[in-house]
């Protein structure tokens, strides 16, 4: 089995909501067994004691990886007890935004192998994408450990300096909301031109997941994509007229969108 160590020492979740449980469902798919992992969380969902993990109760020793999955303004209250398992055996994967490898080394010790992830939910149906970046302690193997779980949810890109982590919270991590907002608008304006809200959602949502899965899939970029389907003087190059205008169309939105997404990242990791 792939995840042999881990199902061996322990797979140990602290704080288990939208991401922790998305990312759990992954693995358990992907061959982790239930009576290997151990869910720390106040609030833990029913499914969890059903599947037979354990919740709540004492956590093992040195568990092979500890997945930190708590809001960033928990992380004090969190972390604290974890201190006991770092001394160099347990990988530390935290998926929190905003909180730096520096932050995790004060409470963890200099020891233990750290990795800060940012998934997106798409994870729930194993179509995420997450960027990675390791600690000094965080060697290869760690590092290909933690690759082959966060595969389980979907992509996963290294990244070469932590830096790089607000701007990617800020791109892929909150990005899924900016696309189901879009959908929400793009059924608003439907609707506004006389569709049922019914057809105008299922023209929406149809519209969007087919053409990310082209643009996903097709050689030709997503620049050449778009132009594919304006016809010079058609609907579609009098629809982009105002959403790429430069002004107050879509680009000069998307850069304050995702600058004040990396910048709340950045606000986050100073504390
Ligand atoms: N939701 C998203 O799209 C993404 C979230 N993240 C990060 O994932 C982390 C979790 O976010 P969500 O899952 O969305 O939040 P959530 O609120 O759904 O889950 C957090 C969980 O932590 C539990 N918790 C609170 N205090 C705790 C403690 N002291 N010990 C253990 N568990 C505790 C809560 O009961 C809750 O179940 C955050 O740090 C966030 O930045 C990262 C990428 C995407
Ligand atoms: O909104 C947040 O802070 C988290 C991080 C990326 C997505 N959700």
């Amino acid at each position: 089995m792939e995840f042999e160590d881990v199902a061996r020492r322990g797979l140990v979740l602290i704080g288990c909501g939208k991401m922790g449980s998305a990312m759990l469902r992954g693995w358990i798919d992907g061959g982790v067994p239930p009576e290997a992992v151990w869910v720390r969380d106040p609030s833990p969902a029913p499914w969890l004691s059903e599947a037979g993990i354990r919740v709540n109760a004492p956590l093992p020793e040195t568990p092979a990886v500890v997945l930190i999955a708590v809001k960033p303004q928990m992380m004090t209250e969190a972390l604290p007890d974890l201190a006991a398992m770092g001394g160099g055996a347990t990988l530390f994967i935290s998926v929190a935004a905003g909180t730096s490898l520096a932050t995790f080394e004060r409470h963890l010790g200099s020891k233990a192998p750290i990795i800060r992830a940012m998934p997106n939910t798409p994870a729930a149906i194993g179509q995420g994408i997450t960027a990675m970046i390791g600690n000094d302690r965080a060697g290869e193997g760690h590092l290909d450990l933690a690759e082959k779980l966060l595969r389980a949810i979907g992509e996963v890109v290294r990244l070469e300096a932590e830096e790089q982590m607000d701007a990617v919270t800020g791109l892929s991590g909150s990005g899924p909301a900016y696309v189901f907002h879009m959908i929400e608008c793009m059924t608003a304006a439907g609707v506004a031109q006389g569709l049922s809200e019914e057809l105008a959602l299922e023209l929406a949502k149809i519209t969007v997941a087919g053409a990310g899965a082209l643009a996903r899939s097709a050689e030709e970029s997503p620049a050449i994509l778009r132009e594919n389907v304006t016809s010079p003087n058609g609907t579609t190059q009098a629809g982009l007229k105002q959403l790429m205008n430069k002004e107050n169309g879509l680009p000069p939105l998307m850069i304050r969108t995702i600058g004040a997404a990396a910048e709340r990242s950045r606000e986050l990791s100073r504390g």
